[in-house]
């Protein structure tokens, strides 16, 4: 016997093959998720000892199953009670082996798993694997020793990068770096093999990485002090990003051991963390989206999707060209349509130019040949699925619609990005509903992560698995929702928005308003982003509801729409041609249109004391608890309205449309589950509070599904689905 092999079983074994485990290893799948991660460490401390303790074992070489090397703890076993060998005496035996052990790393090399190769005295990766420490998107750091082995292997600028961000790296990357000594197109364990025999019986003393002294880079003070600041600035409070750089200050100026002390110190600070908790249920809430079920009970196991190959954009306005950019990225075959000869050829060129500055920037060939543009709707005969970017007017879309039906070949997929319209009154004008769905695409759709799928009453699930699957391809995070006004993203934006207008009729300023949502975690906050996305938008949404209606301006009419209280503020802005940032001037004033750097605007602050005068308002002092509770808790009452209403399926629909869709900060796991954290019983309490204040604000008023969970004890966010699975069956 030359090289023993230690296989590590990965938990994130490919869902097909999850069935199809032998019966040798029949057992160890049934035993509880815990076990499994403590059976596997167990078993490779096991096979390596005798693999060590074997004179006719010279070297040995540690692999993964199913192609896969291991993608790091299994996070669900992560809490007070974790049985089994520790991770980190495990590495360092590995570490001080008088053999040669050999990483074979197939598939992914993550976290824990990363650290485990870093333990091996050599690693050997198939060019297709993908490396990296993700432990900081899980409010973590890598603290079974790599936040202290990387910056000793690549440096400390390098590891700096990789720890505090996460990124995976390609094979070709980690050899650039220095993760990796031999990147293989072939059979990664044969390669390994053969490069652990060659190795055997050479010195090891080198190949400790625990025992190399930390580069030490010039100016180390002021390298870590910039970069602390720009973690800072970009962490938005997160505490993971700055616990790394820490670890890594100590891998660069302590010796190893005490360097591993830092980094369980700081380890022990973010493990119980409320943030760590937010960010790995978010981790798993991606996940569950991916297993959709519409109210009729067809869902993602039952449902095939149509395979698509070409698709059309209808409407070359800005969403048009974000997404025509996004499906050639992917690969498709687009037949990008716009009536008006003017706006195709700028929409045109605006497309190609973002296409090569991403093919530069990824150093590949811009996929400019994959589109074809027209004029004429005939040109979309032959595609799979077609998305409808038209101008928000329902007599438009109804139009191209109606001529959609007429021109497809059968069953191709009729999509709307419409994202205030009824897609339900859309598809009544189609003589095959059933292929309607809505792909509510968020600006610039190229970019942003975030894809509403919205099925009506009539679409069928294959049209919503076309969308679904569609989307997934499109690296964008895919969420099926109901019809409704807004669906999910924009109709709890309304509550949020029209707290936040109250509030400045109450006393508060915008810089006010955003400075509490900015240092809650939001990249930007409320009259900030309203700036950026243009005012008008939500302007025209407004009167075509019939509520920005022109009225006597001092009034007590102008303040009341149906009976309840109305902010006419952001109608009064959007009449003096304040639009935002494209404008020069909005809630804050620019230096010029399309300038992004926002100032306070004296003339909006005269506006608003006028207004006030106006109106009889007394301006009160507020502070930054009373805007998160309005703007949020209100926010989180519509949550639950569409929960109860069956339009999200569970709360982590609805906090991954926050987090991938709204800025919402990811560390804190979405609204829903940020409701979970400040406890329900309180959000309920100060609803009630703020509802008795303003009793004529119907968003305030608790949602019953809320106040029936507070009754049922607050279960925590993963056992709501039972509580509005029983809400639903009783009504
Ligand atoms: C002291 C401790 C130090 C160590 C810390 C760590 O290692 S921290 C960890 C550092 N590691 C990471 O952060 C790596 C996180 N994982 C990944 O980045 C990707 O899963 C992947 C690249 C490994 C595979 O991508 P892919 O598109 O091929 O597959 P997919 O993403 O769809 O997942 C398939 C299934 O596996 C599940 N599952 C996955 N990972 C974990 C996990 N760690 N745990 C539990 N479960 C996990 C996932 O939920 C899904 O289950 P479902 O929904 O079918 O029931």
């Amino acid at each position: 016997m030359g090289a023993v092999m230690v296989r590590v079983e990965s938990h994130q074994r490919p869902v097909e093959t999850r069935k199809r485990y032998n019966e040798e290893d029949r057992e160890s799948h049934e035993r509880p998720q815990e076990e499994r991660s403590a059976a596997v460490r167990q078993g490779i401390v096991d096979k390596v000892e005798t693999a060590l303790s074997d004179p006719k074992v010279k070297s040995v070489v540690i692999c993964g199953q199913n192609g896969i090397f291991c993608g790091g703890a299994d996070i669900k076993e992560f809490g007070p009670k974790m049985s089994g060998p520790p991770l980190i005496p495990m590495i360092h035996a590995i570490e001080a082996a008088n053999k040669p052990v050999v990483a074979a790393i197939e598939g992914s090399a993550l976290g824990g798993g990363l650290e485990l190769a870093l333990g091996c005295h050599y690693r050997i990766a198939h060019s297709k694997a993908r490396l990296g420490l993700p432990e900081v998107t899980l409010g973590l750091l890598p603290a079974a020793g790599g936040s202290q082995r990387l910056p000793r292997l690549i440096g400390v600028p390098a590891a700096l990068d990789l720890i505090t961000t996460g990124r995976h790296v390609t094979a070709a990357e980690a050899l650039q770096l220095g993760i990796v000594d031999q990147v293989t197109d072939n059979n990664t364990v044969d390669a390994a093999v053969k490069f652990a025999l060659s190795v055997a019986g050479q010195s090891l003393d080198a190949r400790r990485i625990s025992t190399y002294p930390c580069p030490q880079p010039s100016h180390l003070d002021a390298l870590f002090e910039e970069v602390m600041q720009k973690v800072r600035q970009s962490a938005r409070g997160a505490m993971a990003p700055v616990a790394c750089v820490q670890a890594v200050r100590a891998a660069a100026t302590l010796p190893y051991t005490q360097g591993l002390e830092r980094e369980k110190e700081l380890m022990a600070t973010l493990f119980t963390s409320g943030q760590a908790r937010a960010l790995q249920y978010i981790f798993f809430a991606q996940r569950a989206v991916g297993r959709w079920r519409m109210p009729s009970g067809a869902g993602w196991d039952t449902s095939k999707h149509r395979p698509v190959n070409k698709a059309a954009v209808i409407g070359l306005g800005t969403m048009g060209q974000g997404i025509t950019v996004a499906l050639a990225q992917t690969g498709l075959s687009v037949v990008a349509i716009e009536t008006q000869e003017k706006q195709l050829m700028k929409a045109k060129q605006a497309v190609s130019s973002t296409l090569e500055r991403g093919a530069k920037r990824r150093g590949v060939a811009p996929p400019l040949d994959r589109i074809s543009y027209s004029q004429n709707i005939q040109a979309v005969a032959d595609v799979d699925l077609v998305i409808e970017a038209v101008f928000e007017d329902m007599g438009l879309k109804m139009e191209v619609f109606q001529q959609l039906s007429a021109v497809c070949k059968p069953g191709t997929v009729l999509c709307t990005n419409t994202s205030a319209l009824d897609m339900d009154q859309l598809a009544s004008e189609t003589p095959n509903p059933e292929l309607v769905v809505g792909m509510h695409f968020f600006s610039p759709a190229h970019v942003m992560k975030l894809l509403e799928v919205v099925y009506g009453p009539r679409s069928s699930p294959q049209a919503v698995a076309t969308a679904m699957q569609l989307g997934k391809k499109m690296g964008k995070a895919s969420v099926v929702v109901g019809n409704c006004r807004g669906f999910v993203g924009n109709r709890m934006l309304m509550p949020y928005s029209e707290q936040a207008f109250f509030l400045l009729e109450e006393g508060a300023t915008p810089e006010l308003v955003d400075r509490a949502l900015e240092e809650f975690g939001f990249s930007m906050g409320l009259f900030r982003m309203s700036d950026l996305a243009g005012l008008d938008v939500g302007w025209r949404v407004r009167k075509s509801a019939g509520l920005a209606e022109p009225r006597e301006a001092s009034g007590q009419s102008a303040r009341i729409r149906k009976g309840y209280r109305y902010s006419p503020i952001a109608d009064l802005i959007c009449e003096q041609g304040r639009f935002g940032q494209k404008t020069g001037s909005g809630w804050y004033q620019y230096d010029k249109p399309g300038s992004r750097v926002a100032r306070s605007d004296p003339w909006l602050h005269s506006f608003l004391e006028q207004y006030r005068a106006r109106h009889g308002l007394v301006a009160r002092s507020i502070d930054h608890q009373e805007v998160l509770e309005r703007c949020l808790y209100a926010m989180i009452n519509e949550g639950f309205r569409i929960l109860e209403d069956g339009i999200a399926a569970g709360p982590e629909d609805i906090d991954v449309i926050y987090v991938f869709g709204y800025g919402w900060p990811r560390h804190r796991g979405g609204p829903m589950f940020y409701a979970s954290m400040v406890g329900l019983a309180k959000v309920l309490e100060r609803l009630e509070h703020y509802h008795q204040a303003h009793p004529d604000v119907p968003y305030l008023q608790p949602c019953s599904l809320l106040k029936r969970l507070v009754a049922s004890g607050s279960p925590p966010v993963h056992r709501w689905r039972e509580v509005i699975k029983k809400l639903h069956s009783q009504l």
